[in-house]
């Protein structure tokens, strides 16, 4: 069933010039979403826009059938909208269970929500890090920290910005392997990754994203398959093109 439903959205940074035109996007419970593509091609803008960090210059956003406000992120994460960005916005000073009962104490009193002991199994990795501080973890604590807390704000629909930056491959696959789990749970996944085979790996489906419109879907190990076509749509901003002899 669809639980994010973007249709004809409009959105960007300056109000004359949109970064996203018109993109129509759906995410089904439980699917891992990648989305690629090169710099600048509005990744990002996507996800801020759809967790209402800037608002939307037009369109509609509508999650679990109910239509968003724009520029709401309070609304967006009591609808069940949950970011963790790219710099993943860590309290660096507090301990990393500061971190997790600061978001315990955020969430919202939807029944059912994820307690620190069911993230803590999500990464068990961070258990004997409890008291150390955030700034202190390595990278990829940090970003498993970044995902726990998310978690515990039980999302229906889980946003992560360039979860691979400046993480070594092996410990991007062990957390991607989390997001299958927590997948596996009903929780939709988009991620956003410049690291195309590994997003690849764990992604159902890819969109890659050029100057703000698709320009190529498919389903991700169709895609992994056939890696020329996603070359493609990032140098020419068109996937299905013949090669060029
Ligand atoms: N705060 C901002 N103010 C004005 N323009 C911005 C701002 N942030 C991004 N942009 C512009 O919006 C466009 C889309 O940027 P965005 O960061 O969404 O791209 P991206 O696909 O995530 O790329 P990258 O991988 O480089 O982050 C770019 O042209 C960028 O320069």
């Amino acid at each position: 069933m669809t639980v994010l439903d973007c249709t004809h959205l409009d959105a960007g940074h300056v109000r004359t010039s949109p970064c996203i035109r018109g993109l129509d996007f759906a995410v089904d419970e439980g699917e891992v979403v990648a989305i690629l593509g090169p710099n600048g091609a509005g990744k990002t803008t996507l996800l801020l826009t759809l967790s209402g960090l800037i608002p939307r210059m037009g369109g509609t956003v509508r999650v679990g059938g109910d239509e968003m406000p724009s520029g709401n992120p309070r609304r967006a994460v009591r609808a069940g909208v949950v970011l963790v960005p790219d710099d993943r916005a860590l309290f660096r000073r507090l301990s990393t269970r500061q971190n997790l009962r600061l978001a315990i104490h955020q969430r919202t009193r939807r029944s059912g929500d994820h307690t620190m002991e069911e993230v803590l199994q999500y990464f068990p990795a961070l258990r004997p890090r409890l008291r150390v501080a955030a700034g202190q973890l390595s990278g990829g604590e940090q970003q498993m920290l970044a995902i726990a807390r998310a978690l515990l704000q039980k999302p229906k629909v889980l946003l992560i910005d360039e979860l691979s930056m400046g993480l070594a491959p092996v410990v991007v696959e062990s957390i991607m392997s989390v997001l299958r789990d927590v997948a596996a749970t009903g929780t939709a996944v988009v991620l956003v990754e410049q690291h195309v085979r590994l997003a690849l790996e764990v992604a159902d489906r890819a969109v890659v994203l050029v100057h703000g419109t698709v320009a190529l879907e498919d389903a991700a190990a169709t895609l992994a398959a056939d890696m020329g076509r996603v070359e493609r749509a990032y140098l020419h901003g068109v996937g299905d093109q013949p090669t060029p002899a």
